[in-house]
C-alpha cells in the first residue's frame, strides 16, 4: 500500500516554568490516500498536538511529517481544519466565507464562473445550499459546522483535519452530521484524520481507530481496523456483532489498558482499597 501522509516518530515537547513537558513520544503512523482515521484518547493525551504538527501550526521537537513526499513545515491549504467551533467570519455569509478559501486556493485558476458554481457545490455537498445567504449569526450550531466543512472541503485538500468537529452538538445533530459526512466521504474519497472522544463516532466513520495512550509522552498504543462493509447505517449496525465487537475493544483499551483514574479530593486513599469498575458511558473522558 503506497502512503500520502507519513508522520515519523515525532516527539514533541513544550517549554514550561518548570522545565520542557514531553507531550509526545515517538508517534508514528502512515495514512493512505482515502482512508478515514480516527484518533482517541483520554483528555490531554496528546491528539490535538498531532493534529496540530500536521497542520503545520506546530513543529515537532524531534521526526516530522511528510506529506505527499514533502516535509510540512507550516500550514497550507492542502491540509484544512476543521475545528470544534466552526471559526466563520460573523460578518461574511456562508457562501462568502467559503468563497474566501476557494480565492485562497483557486484564485489564479478558477474562473468567475467556475468559483461560483465550485462554492455552490460545496455547499450542496454539505445539504447548506438553501441557507448560503445567510450569516453565521442567523444559523444554528450544525449549520455552521457544515459550513465549516464545506469550506474545508473547498480547497481540496490532500489530508481533512477534523479536531472534535462535532463535539459541541447535540446528539441528534450530530448523528445528521456523521451520516453527511460518511456520504461526502463516499463522494469524494477524502483523506481524514479526525480527533473523536466518541466510541461510536470512530467506530461508525473509520477505516482505522488509532487510540492513543495517556501521557505524558503520549504515543499511538493500539491501531484497530475496522472493515464494516459501507455504507454504513447505524440502525444496521446496532445489531452487528463485529460492530459491538469493535466498539468494545476501544471500550477497553480506553478504561481497562488506559483507565484514567482522578479521584476527588478526599477520595484518594479509598479510591485507592476499592476495585473500580469499567464505567459505562461511551465517551472518552
Ligand atoms: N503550548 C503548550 N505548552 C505546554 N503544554 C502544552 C501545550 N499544548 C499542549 N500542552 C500539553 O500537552 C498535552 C497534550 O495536549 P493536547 O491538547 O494535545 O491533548 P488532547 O488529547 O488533544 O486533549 P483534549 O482531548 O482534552 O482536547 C497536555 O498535557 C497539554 O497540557
Amino acid at each position: 500500500m503506497s502512503f500520502i501522509l507519513n508522520i515519523d516518530h515525532v516527539d514533541m515537547e513544550f517549554p514550561t516554568p518548570t522545565g520542557p513537558f514531553t507531550a509526545l513520544k515517538d508517534v508514528s503512523l502512515n495514512i493512505a490516500k482515502g482512508e478515514f482515521i480516527s484518533l482517541i484518547g483520554h483528555s490531554g493525551c496528546g491528539k490535538s498536538t498531532v493534529l496540530n504538527i500536521v497542520a503545520g501550526l506546530h513543529q515537532a521537537t524531534k521526526g516530522g511529517v511528510v506529506l505527499n513526499g514533502k516535509e510540512v513545515t507550516e500550514p497550507g491549504p492542502e491540509r484544512a481544519v476543521v475545528f470544534q467551533n466552526h471559526s466563520l467570519l460573523p460578518w461574511l455569509s456562508a457562501y462568502e466565507n467559503v468563497e474566501l478559501a476557494v480565492q485562497q486556493v483557486f484564485g489564479k485558476t478558477k474562473s468567475k464562473q467556475e468559483t461560483r458554481e465550485w462554492i455552490e457545490y460545496n455547499l450542496q455537498l454539505v445539504h447548506m445550499d438553501h441557507a448560503m445567504d445567510k450569516r453565521p449569526g442567523e444559523i444554528s450550531g450544525g449549520m455552521k459546522q457544515r459550513v465549516g466543512i464545506a469550506r474545508a472541503l473547498a480547497m481540496q485538500p490532500d489530508v481533512l483535519l477534523m479536531d472534535e468537529p462535532f463535539g459541541a452538538l447535540d446528539a441528534l445533530t450530530r448523528a445528521h452530521m456523521q451520516d453527511s459526512l460518511m456520504e461526502i466521504q463516499n463522494e469524494l474519497n477524502n483523506t481524514v484524520i479526525m480527533i473523536t472522544h466518541d466510541v461510536d463516532e470512530a467506530v461508525l466513520l473509520s477505516d482505522r481507530i488509532v487510540m492513543m495512550t495517556n501521557g505524558p509522552a503520549a504515543t499511538v498504543g493500539e491501531i484497530l481496523e475496522v472493515n464494516l462493509e459501507r455504507p454504513r447505517n447505524r440502525l444496521a449496525l446496532a445489531d452487528d456483532p463485529e460492530y459491538n465487537r469493535l466498539r468494545s475493544e476501544v471500550l477497553k483499551f480506553l478504561y481497562e489498558k488506559q483507565r484514567k483514574v482522578e479521584p476527588l479530593r478526599g477520595q484518594k486513599d479509598a479510591e485507592k482499597t476499592k476495585p473500580q469498575k469499567t464505567p459505562e458511558k461511551t465517551a472518552a473522558a
